[in-house]
């Protein structure tokens, strides 16, 4: 269980303040208007936005005091980050040792993570060879080679046609139950989110404004949600 109990960043112009618990197992997609602060809270968790106050836990575990490093976290942004230069092997092995020097265990890793997106057959290709949702399926298996137990994604396969969105979402739903991931998922896609996630928020104004579960999108509670749906 990931716990976030009034994490708070403050910047001059507006304070961003979260509580929130995500559960093991689960994905919970992360939903809002431009500038809401979801990219931030994504930022807050890995370490990379300076926290004010409040608290950070993992199973019980402060993170506060971790660098991104040692955070039991690994994030896939929707610019997956390859490198264009090396192979798709290579890409996946720099997720778990940044010399390529990888042990026997770790080219297992690399290995496993490749057959379970289904792209063991691009291993030997460049990245720039292959088609957005290839490359967000190397971009994705980097991540789950790590096998760190927290997964943020932000926007990941929003560049993608609408079939492979959800194909890829398919895929990001059968890892968290195999692997009892917990999954914070930043979509701009609220419809698509809600047929895989377990739990929704809706993000606005800096925080936390409406959470719970698919009917959210049916049934908002407040007229900001419902703004934002268009409703
Ligand atoms: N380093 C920073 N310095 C100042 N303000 C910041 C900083 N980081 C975030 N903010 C504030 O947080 C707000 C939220 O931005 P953020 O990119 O997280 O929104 P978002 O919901 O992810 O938007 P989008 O959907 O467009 O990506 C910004 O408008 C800004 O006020």
């Amino acid at each position: 269980m990931l716990e976030l109990n009034k994490l708070t960043a403050r910047y001059p112009e507006q304070e961003l303040c979260f509580s929130l618990q995500a559960p093991a197992g689960a994905i919970t997609a992360l939903i809002g208007p431009s500038g809401a602060g979801k990219s931030t809270l994504l930022s807050m968790l890995a370490g990379f936005s300076k926290i004010t106050s409040g608290d950070l836990r993992f199973d019980g575990r402060d993170l506060l005091p971790l660098a991104p490093a040692q955070r039991p976290i690994t994030t896939l942004f929707q610019d997956n980050n390859l490198f264009w230069h090396m192979t798709v092997y290579q890409n996946i092995a720099i997720g778990l040792s940044p010399s390529l020097r990888l042990s026997p265990q770790q080219d297992a890793e690399v290995m496993t993570a490749a057959r379970q997106l289904g792209i063991e057959s691009l291993l030997a290709r460049k990245p720039a060879t292959l088609s957005g949702g290839q490359q967000q399926r190397v971009g994705l298996a980097r991540c789950l080679a790590r096998r760190q137990p927290v997964l943020l994604l932000d926007e990941p396969f929003s560049a993608l046609d609408p079939a492979l969105r959800f194909e890829l979402l398919e895929l990001l739903r059968q890892q968290t139950d195999r692997l009892g991931l917990t999954v914070l998922l930043v979509t701009h896609h609220p419809d698509e989110a809600a047929r895989i996630a377990d739990g929704l928020a809706f993000v606005y104004n800096g925080t936390i404004w409406e959470s719970g579960n698919g009917e959210l999108l049916s049934a908002p509670r407040t007229p900001e949600l419902s703004a934002y749906l268009g409703g």
